[in-house]
């Protein structure tokens, strides 16, 4: 190989690795529950609307690139996380902390300049919730780790409302308490499957510490809350009869992917795979859940 093409395949590598520091997949979700919010709020510019997901996937992308800093070790002895860049020896940890500074940096200067300051403040506010309560503070410490941490993940709706409408109205934070009680089911559906990898690392995830069927029990409950929770702004007037039969159907799946790990679980059967359906199912569940808020106002 001449040099010309391996100095090209290790910067592709590098701007791969650049892209895999910020976990694409998992902000492109974030953005949903960001931008939705938007059209719920009001009636956004498409200027707007654009600026808001470039400076949310700067910060939520330079909070996960400061999460991969912190968690080197962790990420190490992780086979789920043991070809990040970092514990691979592609990147240096001074250079991923800067590459996260640098992002989050950008995305407040963008955010509180060509948005408002509230947007700019509670992106930040998610940034660091993420980065020092969650993954600095409980996720090494408390099997509520992700129920308290898991406050950060949903902040993005706050955000989405306040770059509309430059405050923080009750209904934002409904759309505020939807994600945190989503948080449980959704994590802990994979938690329960990655239980060993989280053992290896030392991590109090709630399968280890609790057991699984209390995992499973407290799984249930958020899920309950969290269907109530969907339905509930209906009946203040907030969203009408799509949304309605759409929290009703999504949640009612949902509710019965929990249902069957745990009716699997207790025959002692296998619910793995029950498990693997409710964890990629909670991803459908809450970008759908948001689309149709936006549908029902659009169709009011
Ligand atoms: C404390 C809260 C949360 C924890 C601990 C958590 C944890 C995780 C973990 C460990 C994965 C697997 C990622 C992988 O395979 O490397 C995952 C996947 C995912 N999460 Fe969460 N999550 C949380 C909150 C959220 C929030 C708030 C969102 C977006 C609204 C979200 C969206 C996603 C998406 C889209 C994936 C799939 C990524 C993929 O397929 O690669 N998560 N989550
Ligand atoms: C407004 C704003 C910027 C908010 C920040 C939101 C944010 C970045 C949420 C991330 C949620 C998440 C992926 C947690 C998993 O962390 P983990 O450390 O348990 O996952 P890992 O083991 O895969 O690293």
């Amino acid at each position: 190989m001449t040099g010309v093409a391996m100095s090209e395949r290790s910067e592709r590598r590098l701007a791969g690795d650049l892209v895999a520091l910020t976990k694409p997949r998992i902000i492109s979700l974030l953005l949903v529950t960001t931008v939705a919010p938007m059209f719920v709020a009001g009636h956004p510019s498409w200027w707007t609307v654009l600026l808001v997901s470039v400076g949310g996937y700067l910060m939520a992308g330079g909070a996960n690139a400061v999460n991969m800093y912190l968690d080197r070790d962790i990420d190490d002895r992780m086979a789920r996380t043991r070809l990040r860049p970092i514990p691979s020896g592609r990147m240096a940890p001074q250079a991923v902390l800067a590459f996260g500074i640098m992002l989050s940096t950008a995305a407040t200067w963008m955010l509180a300049h060509f948005v408002n300051l509230l947007t700019a403040a509670l992106a930040l506010a998610g940034f660091y919730f993420y980065v020092f309560v969650y993954t600095r503070w409980l996720k090494r410490s408390t099997p509520q780790n992700i129920v308290i941490g898991g406050a950060a993940g949903a902040f993005p709706p706050l955000v989405g409302w306040a770059a509309v409408t430059g405050r923080v109205d009750l209904a934002a934070v409904f759309l505020f308490l939807i994600v945190f009680y989503w948080t449980p089911p959704h994590f802990w559906a994979l938690a329960l499957l990655k239980q060993h990898d989280y053992g290896r690392a030392g991590v109090p995830m709630a399968p280890l510490v609790w057991g699984e069927r209390n995992t499973l029990d407290q799984m249930l409950w958020y899920t309950v809350l969290l269907i109530a929770l969907t339905v509930l702004p209906v009946t203040f007037g907030a969203f009408g009869v799509v949304y309605l039969v759409a929290a009703a159907v999504l949640g009612g799946l949902l509710l019965r992917g929990v249902l069957r790990i745990r009716a699997l679980h207790a025959k002692g059967a296998v619910w793995t795979q029950a498990a693997w359906w409710t964890y990629k199912y909670s991803l459908l569940y809450l970008a759908l859940l948001f689309v149709a808020m936006v549908v029902d106002r659009a169709v009011r």
